[in-house]
């Protein structure tokens, strides 16, 4: 078995993935806290052969976690941001500080759609351009859903944006605390996501594929206006191609990757940014 590791600021993330068959077996996460101990929630590390991790969690915490895993599994391989991999050049005037999350998120994107708009829901929400040759622009950090409510401190922190909301109803004016606060915060990353990605387009004069991933990424799915694919797993997607193990991987495949959507015309692009701005 291959156990891959996103550890995020809030979750970590695994999934356990046959090296046979290339099928995913189970998955889980857990709190991201400084002592990251095999227990209930963490899988069996007995079956496991490889480790594959992403963290962008202070230092400590991935030291511990590679220091306790080194001690059961042969394989073990982090992720790091680099000037350079699988065709993109990273954007960053100091490639090492991007989030390798995006990064890898960035390279997932590439693999499967050429040029891409790779936006991740998470703690934050990421928004990272990769041109078609494979230059990665860099990219956009807005507050997540989560961190922008608690922020407010209303006492509307516990009360989640129902996940099976329909968007229609997530753009109406709250008429109690917890709508207004709710619909606000779902209206900011929303619109801070169509927005960028028509700019970005016509700033560079391409329509680029759109790919979300992250906790939120159904429900901010739900608003964003241009075709999009929704890719729970991008960043394992990224795991499996920079540490290529299994026979599928080799070859390219990566696990529940979606189908590329079809971007809409530049021109239609061009059309809604002057609409939005009543040109
Ligand atoms: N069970 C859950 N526990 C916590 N957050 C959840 C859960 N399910 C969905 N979420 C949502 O997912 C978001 C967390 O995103 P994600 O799962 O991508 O992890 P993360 O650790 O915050 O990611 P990162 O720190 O890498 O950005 C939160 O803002 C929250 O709204
Ligand atoms: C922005 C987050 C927190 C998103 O998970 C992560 O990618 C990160 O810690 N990045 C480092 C800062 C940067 O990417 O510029
Ligand atoms: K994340």
């Amino acid at each position: 078995m291959i156990l891959d590791l996103d550890i995020g600021n809030t979750l970590s993330k695994w999934r356990l993935k046959d090296a046979e068959s290339s099928e995913i077996r189970s998955r889980g996460a857990v709190w991201t806290r400084e002592e990251w101990r095999p227990g209930a929630d963490i899988p069996n590390l007995d079956v496991v052969e490889a480790v594959r991790i992403s963290s962008v969690a202070r230092a400590a915490v991935l030291e511990e976690t590679v220091a306790l895993l080194r001690r059961q599994v042969r394989q073990v391989y982090v992720a790091r941001s680099t000037p350079e991999a699988l065709g993109v050049v990273n954007g960053y005037e100091e490639p090492g500080r991007l989030g390798v999350d995006r990064w890898l998120g960035a390279l997932a994107g590439y693999q499967l759609a050429g040029g891409c708009c790779a936006v991740d829901c998470g703690s934050a929400i990421t928004i990272d351009f990769v041109l078609p040759g494979g230059v990665h622009l860099g990219g956009f950090i807005v507050p997540g859903l989560r961190l922008m409510k608690e922020s407010l401190k209303l006492g509307t922190r516990n009360v989640a944006i129902d996940p099976e909301s329909e968007a229609d109803a997530l753009l109406e004016p709250g008429r109690r605390t917890v709508d207004a606060v709710n619909h606000g915060i779902y209206m900011a990353a929303v619109s801070a996501i169509n927005r960028i990605y028509s700019e970005v387009c016509d700033q560079q004069g391409v329509a680029l594929p759109v790919l979300l991933t992250g906790g939120d990424a159904r429900v901010i799915s739900r608003g964003v206006q241009v075709p999009h694919a929704v890719w729970p797993d991008m960043v394992y997607g990224g795991l499996e191609a920079s540490f290529p193990l299994t026979f599928a991987e080799r070859a390219g495949k990566m696990s529940g990757a979606p189908g590329v959507p079809e971007p809409v015309s530049l021109e239609k692009i061009r059309a809604g940014l002057a609409f939005s701005m009543l040109l």
